[in-house]
């Protein structure tokens, strides 16, 4: 297993560019399942998530033709077997996003339950509740979800009890290709569902209200082919932000968006960045100041991203002053606690709620990553922290970032792998 070594050498200065989104690029990538013709997806981030998609499609009989500068051709006609195997599944949870996609085109899906993970138990429920009230008879038998319909899906009209992000997504998926009107209530309002929208919409889907609670979809007999670039992704660019905050640097990070980080952007402001926006980048300066302690309560979008909350954890364990950040999505997401504890941080954990004390220092240790933004958390804390940081299982990592220590050195961190 691959491990990463930090030397701590204060503030971040630099110029780095984000990604293409993982979390826009899976769904994406699993929605050229619906068309009879080959689609092209531009922009593409090149993350072990992304490898996990194309092997788990290739299984399909999908094979992915590479362009230049990381685009992909897939083409959902190649399709022979609609079997998601539990060996690839429990590599990745957003397998799943296979399963609205193959029933709707084919009649038919075999996917393997993706079982619990580190930051909580993640079930499927409403994922297959919302097939079922389209009319497809699901059964879930030795780990796998068997789903089949007879002809197409039907529209529905779908309450979410919870809002999902991939359960909105297949189900959004899913609904394109049924007869009738499907209205999903309560949906995911995330950037990401609405990259998917548009990415479907290019593909002959039609789809209303994307962004917005309530998404509207008319199903259509087929899709075809189209191009789409994948959205930027907000979480790294978030990171390289908190990255330069918490060690009182400087940053600019290019080819990304900020309208698409509003919650994020206000709580760095409140930590005591100065940020200008310009057109696809964000800069941020803390002006050599320490960061004050921030308060956060993650929620689904547009509050604050319970994706960037182990990064804002780290950001307050060096902050000037005491804060609390509340996890209200996921039941078990602060693994990195006990390692930023090793690290020097004063966090206590109560519940669902991190109390923690700032620090002036924090200082180098060996720890563990337990999952994908808590690796990130201990990675930039350590750019600052005095001293060596040795990061074990850094394959949560790569899952979630491209080229993590290319980009890092570009602000400036003393980062090096050593592989396992
Ligand atoms: C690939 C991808 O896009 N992953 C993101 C997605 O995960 P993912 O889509 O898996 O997360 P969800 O939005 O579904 O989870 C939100 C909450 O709903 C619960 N739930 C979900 C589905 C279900 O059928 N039943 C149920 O109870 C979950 O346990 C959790 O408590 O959104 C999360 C929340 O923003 C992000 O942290 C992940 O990075
Ligand atoms: C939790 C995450 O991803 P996934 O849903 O793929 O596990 C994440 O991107 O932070």
């Amino acid at each position: 297993m691959d491990k990463l070594i930090i030397t701590g050498n204060g503030p971040v200065d630099g110029e780095v560019w984000a990604s293409g989104a993982k979390n826009a690029a899976l769904p994406i990538l699993c929605a050229t399942l619906l068309a009879d013709e080959p689609v092209v997806i531009g922009n593409l981030p090149h993350l072990q998530d992304i490898t996990t998609t194309l092997e788990l499609l290739g299984r399909m009989g999908v094979e992915p033709v590479m362009g230049e500068k990381m685009t992909i051709q897939l083409d959902g006609s190649q399709v022979k077997d609609c079997h998601a195997p539990y060996e690839l599944v429990k590599k990745m949870r957003a397998s799943i996003l296979v399963l609205g996609p193959l029933l709707a085109h084919f009649g038919h899906a075999d996917v393997s339950l993706p079982g619990g993970c580190a930051i909580g138990s993640r079930p499927v429920d409403l994922h297959i509740r919302g097939l079922e009230a389209m009319g497809a008879e699901v059964r879930v038998e030795n780990g796998y979800i068997r789903a089949q319909v007879d002809g197409r899906l039907n529209g529905a009209t779908i309450f979410f009890d919870t809002v999902t992000v991939t359960g909105t997504e297949n189900l959004l998926m899913a609904a394109t290709l049924a007869s009738g009107t499907t209205v999903l209530e309560n949906a995911a309002r995330e950037p990401e569902v609405v990259d998917l929208a548009e990415c479907l919409i290019k593909m002959g889907a039609r789809i209303s209200g994307h962004g917005s609670d309530t998404i509207l979809i008319e199903g259509v007999e087929r899709l075809h082919g189209a191009y789409h670039d994948v959205m930027p992704d907000r979480i790294e660019t978030g990171t390289f932000l908190v990255a330069a905050a918490l060690s009182r640097g400087k940053v600019r990070v290019r080819s990304t968006r900020a309208d698409i980080l509003e919650a994020v952007l206000a709580k760095l402001e409140e930590a005591g960045a100065r940020i200008t926006i310009g057109d696809g980048w964000i800069e941020l300066d803390m002006e050599g100041r320490r960061p004050r302690p921030v308060n956060i309560r993650t929620a689904p979008y547009p509050a604050f991203p319970t994706d960037m909350q182990a990064q804002f954890v780290a950001l307050n364990a060096v902050a000037d002053g005491t804060s609390r950040v509340v996890e209200t999505i996921f039941e078990n997401r602060f693994m990195h606690v006990q390692e930023l504890n090793r690290m020097g941080a004063k966090i206590a954990l109560e519940g669902n709620t991190a109390m923690i004390t700032g620090v002036e220092r924090l200082s180098g240790a060996p720890v563990m990553a337990t999952d994908l933004r808590a690796s990130a958390s201990l990675v930039i804390a350590a750019m600052m922290a005095d001293g060596e940081t040795l990061v074990d299982r850094i394959y949560h990592i790569d899952r979630g970032y491209e080229c993590i220590e290319e980009k890092l050195q570009l602000l400036g961190a003393r980062i090096r792998r050593i592989p396992g």
